[in-house]
């Protein structure tokens, strides 16, 4: 039955949206938030993002600057986020009116955050993570989501998908995919939240999948990047996309058994790989990675490049290898192996298109659990 006028009053401003994270995606996903919110009743109109905050070059606070101009100017120059948007240093003050979370920072820091969050939260506040990464702790790997769970107590989607920032900020026509584990009537409310007739989401019932997509795409944007800066071409790069998917597919699959493969044919499948590999800040620091001969390491050439955006391919190449040696998986998974050994200096860049050494033990899981 649909709402009637006295529902839809009650309901109005119910929900109160903070976006964690400022980054080059965080003011993006802010920018899309704060123009539904706007419009749609049941949101309340303000958005507020935590800042973390750092002094700019001129001496100002980034915080202030933003709430100023209403531009990130460091992370997202010359693209106006929207009046309703608040941009706010205090973790603690910016969460404690809000029960919709969202999470956008570079993964490496979100433990840290939700520590500080534990019993700050209100409740019933539902949680939805756009990072694209995972951590690995001695009992195995965590996906964030399930991080953000289990230290907060709340449920926790997931949205990722083809998704390069800087080309949502100008309102170029993408797509996304939200995960969700049950509560549908919940995915439904974030697709809400953030669908624009430029940025379509749909829903998936498969949180862990969508998860991994996103997360294990990173690895395959660095061997992407390193084809291109040994000028391999198109052929070689489109092959090791579809070996990486394969890969990515073969370890999702492992590690959660109800992946489904229907999801690696959504956004944040195959959709996010493409994009990635083509347009992504993991590629491009790769590249200048294979062109160095891989004497610059990534942190001086993500620091060089990105200045102040953060890579998370290189990391979670590292988070991925843990598990494949914990798990003595290294022989079925050459590709992310190879892109670990080559971030590390223990291979060339060249390695990546010496593939072939690796070859037989690849294809000796054929007709195995792995290759289905
Ligand atoms: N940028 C994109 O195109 C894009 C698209 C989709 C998903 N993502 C994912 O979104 C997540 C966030 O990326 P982003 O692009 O918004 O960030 P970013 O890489 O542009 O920026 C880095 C952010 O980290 C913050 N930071 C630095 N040190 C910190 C600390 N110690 N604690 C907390 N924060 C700190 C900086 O203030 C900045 O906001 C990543 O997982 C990324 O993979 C990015
Ligand atoms: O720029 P990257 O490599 O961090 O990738 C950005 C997004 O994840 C693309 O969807």
């Amino acid at each position: 039955m649909a709402p009637t006028m006295e529902d839809q009053q009650m309901m109005r401003g119910q929900y109160r949206v903070v976006v964690i994270g400022s980054g080059n995606w965080g003011s993006v996903a802010a920018k899309l938030i704060a123009s539904n919110t706007i419009k749609q009743p049941i949101f309340y109109d303000e958005v507020w993002m935590w800042v973390y905050e750092e002094t700019l070059h001129t001496g100002e606070k980034l915080s202030e600057v933003i709430n100023q101009t209403n531009e990130n100017v460091k992370y997202l120059p010359g693209i106006k986020l929207g009046n309703n948007v608040i941009a706010d240093p205090d973790l603690e003050n910016a969460v404690k009116e809000a029960n919709m979370l969202v999470f956008v920072t570079p993964h490496q820091f979100v433990a840290g955050i939700c520590k500080r969050l534990v019993g700050k939260i209100r409740p019933g506040t539902e949680a939805i993570s756009l990072i694209k990464g995972m951590e690995v702790k001695m009992e195995g790997p965590f996906m964030i989501s399930k991080l953000i769970t289990d230290m907060l107590g709340i449920n926790c989607c997931v949205l990722m998908g083809a998704n390069i920032a800087n080309e949502i900020a100008v309102e170029k026509f993408s797509e996304a995919t939200v995960g969700y584990r049950q509560d549908k009537e919940v995915a439904q409310r974030w697709a809400r939240l953030f669908s624009t007739p430029y940025f379509l989401v749909s829903i998936v019932q498969d949180v862990e999948g969508v998860e991994l997509c996103g997360t294990l795409k990173n690895v395959v944007a660095i061997a992407a990047g390193l084809v291109d800066g040994l000028d391999m071409g198109n052929n070689t790069k489109a092959a090791i996309m579809r070996i990486g998917l394969r890969e990515m597919r073969a370890f999702s699959k492992l590690l959660f058994s109800s992946v489904r493969d229907s999801t690696f044919f959504e956004s944040c499948g195959v959709a996010d790989l493409i994009t990635t590999c083509l347009g992504g800040r993991n590629r491009k620091v790769s590249e200048a990675f294979a062109r160095s001969g891989g004497k610059r390491s990534f942190d001086e050439l993500e620091a060089e490049l990105l200045q102040g955006q953060k890579l998370q391919g290189v990391s979670t190449a590292k988070e991925v290898y843990e598990v494949l040696s914990h798990r003595g998986w290294q022989g079925l998974f050459p590709l992310f192996t190879t892109v670990h050994e080559i971030c590390i200096g223990q291979l060339p860049p060249s390695a990546i298109v010496e593939y072939s050494e690796h070859t037989p033990n690849f294809s000796l899981v054929e007709g195995s659990a792995l290759y289905y």
